[in-house]
């Protein structure tokens, strides 16, 4: 696959576009389908790097595969080869993906050993398992590091119920924990959990399995544990991170797009954070119709102050959207400051956009104010490097929008999270190839 996008900035786009399936749910639910010897059917399941890799991981450990059509697939995990996973192979392949890290949790629960590698992911601040290895240990697994190979192990001899208090809200951590719990003896009390749309997709999941979940969609997760998990069929909802990106493409590039099936139910805050932009957005039924604006102009707060929009767990704004809703700002009329709370290196592709034209400025690694130019100039193509999945969007949609020849480098990091984004986009109108 080539690695960079070469991109002409300045069409307006227009037509409607389907999201894909939620990645970070996808890497979720295909990690849970080791907790069953059953059948466990998926589908919406996006043809994605990550996913992939994810998908590859389990077959070579001995989960039977079907792919039943490019986003349905079928697994079952009744030969499991535990060999496999301490061997040299499925640690360098683990490593690539954050993921991969939520095998543990069910490896734990039914076979009573888990082995994670240091994990992938994006290299965007410090990024620790605390939280999940401490959930184990509080569920009676034995935790040992060998600092040689920079392997975790997990052992035990049965995993019996708690109540434990996270020390934050962790997405994977809680989805590890929930996984490793579902099918340890006695109850388990999770204060504090994540709860995400993925997560409660999860749980939902879980429960068709058998599992005994109460607090679905709370920061409190009890569960009863069970001792046999069954198969399943489960659906993957459109992915939020997408949804919000293409609001933002096409607030961006002043175009005209339907976002077609967006589980809008589902979306939380999200679309109330683009409204504080100034985007017209429409829901209509499910899907989001998003006009063409010449100009949007940013909200202050009540009392005429800058607006301020940061990430916090569920159901606050997700970090994810953050790179998204700065580029987007520097169109906007009026000013924001970005303060993305839980990562540190998360901003600093912000030097690409001055670089481009924007006004910005980096004030520390977590807060960056944006000056939107308000159309009085459009942003220059320039060759960059995408250093993170949703940065690399970011530039991609500024890229659009700018004047002239943009070259995106290590687009490996759009690929991970994004399905066929380049093709998606010419049929919207985007001069964007593959080089
Ligand atoms: C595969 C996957 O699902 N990845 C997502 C998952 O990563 P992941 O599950 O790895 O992220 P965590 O939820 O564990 O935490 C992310 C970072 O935020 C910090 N933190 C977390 C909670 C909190 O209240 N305060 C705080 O500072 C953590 O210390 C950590 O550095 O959740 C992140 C946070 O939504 C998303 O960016 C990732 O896309
Ligand atoms: C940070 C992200 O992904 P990962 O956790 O897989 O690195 C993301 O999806 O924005």
């Amino acid at each position: 696959m080539s690695s960079a996008f070469e991109v002409r900035g300045g069409n307006r786009l227009q037509g409607e576009i389907v999201p894909q399936g939620a990645k970070n749910e996808a890497l979720q639910i295909i990690s849970a389908v080791m907790l069953t010897p059953e059948k466990v059917t998926i589908s919406n399941i996006p043809d994605i790097v990550d996913v992939n890799l994810l998908i590859e991981l389990l077959g070579e450990a001995g989960v039977k595969i079907n792919r039943v059509s490019r986003d349905v697939c079928e697994f079952q995990a009744d030969a499991i080869d535990l060999d496999y996973l301490q061997s040299p192979e499925f640690k360098k392949k683990s490593g690539r993906l954050r993921g991969s890290v939520m095998i543990a949790g069910p490896l734990l629960a039914r076979f009573g050993k888990a082995f994670i590698p240091k994990p992938g992911g994006d290299k965007i601040g410090r990024r620790r398992l605390d939280t999940h290895i401490i959930g184990f240990e509080r569920l009676g697994a034995k935790f040992i590091y060998d600092s040689d190979d920079n392997f975790f192990r997990l052992e035990t001899t049965g995993l019996k119920g708690t109540y434990m208090l996270l020390d934050e809200p962790s997405v994977t951590g809680t989805a590890n924990i929930v996984m490793a719990a579902v099918m340890a003896e006695g109850t388990t009390t999770i204060y504090n959990a994540a709860c995400e749309p993925y997560l409660q997709q999860l749980c939902k999941m879980l429960v068709r399995m058998g599992a005994k979940i109460q607090g679905i969609g709370s920061n409190m997760l009890i569960i009863e544990g069970v001792k046999y998990l069954g198969g399943c069929e489960h659906a993957m909802l459109p992915d939020m991170i997408e949804i919000g990106s293409f609001i933002g493409l096409a607030a961006m590039t002043q175009s005209e797009i339907t976002i077609k099936n967006a589980g809008v139910e589902h979306l939380g805050i999200i679309p109330e954070k683009f409204r504080q932009l100034g985007i017209n957005l429409e829901i209509r039924g499910n899907d989001i119709y998003i006009p063409s604006q010449e100009t949007y102009e940013i909200q202050t707060f009540l009392d005429g102050s800058i607006l301020t929009i940061s990430d916090h767990p569920w159901p606050g704004f997700t970090p994810d959207l953050l790179s998204i809703v700065l580029v987007v700002a520097t169109q906007a009329k009026g000013s924001v400051m970005i303060h993305q709370k839980m990562f540190e290196s998360r901003l600093f592709f912000v030097d690409k956009l001055i670089d481009m034209g924007a006004q910005i400025v980096l004030c520390d690694p977590h807060r960056a104010v944006v000056i939107g130019l308000g159309r009085q100039h459009n942003l220059r193509g320039i060759t960059m490097s995408s250093p993170d999945i949703r940065a690399g969007v970011s530039l991609l949609i500024a890229a659009l929008s700018a004047e002239g020849k943009s070259t995106i480098q290590n687009i490996d990091q759009i690929d991970r999270g994004y399905q066929y984004i380049d093709e998606r986009l010419r049929k919207l109108g985007a001069d964007i190839k593959r080089i």
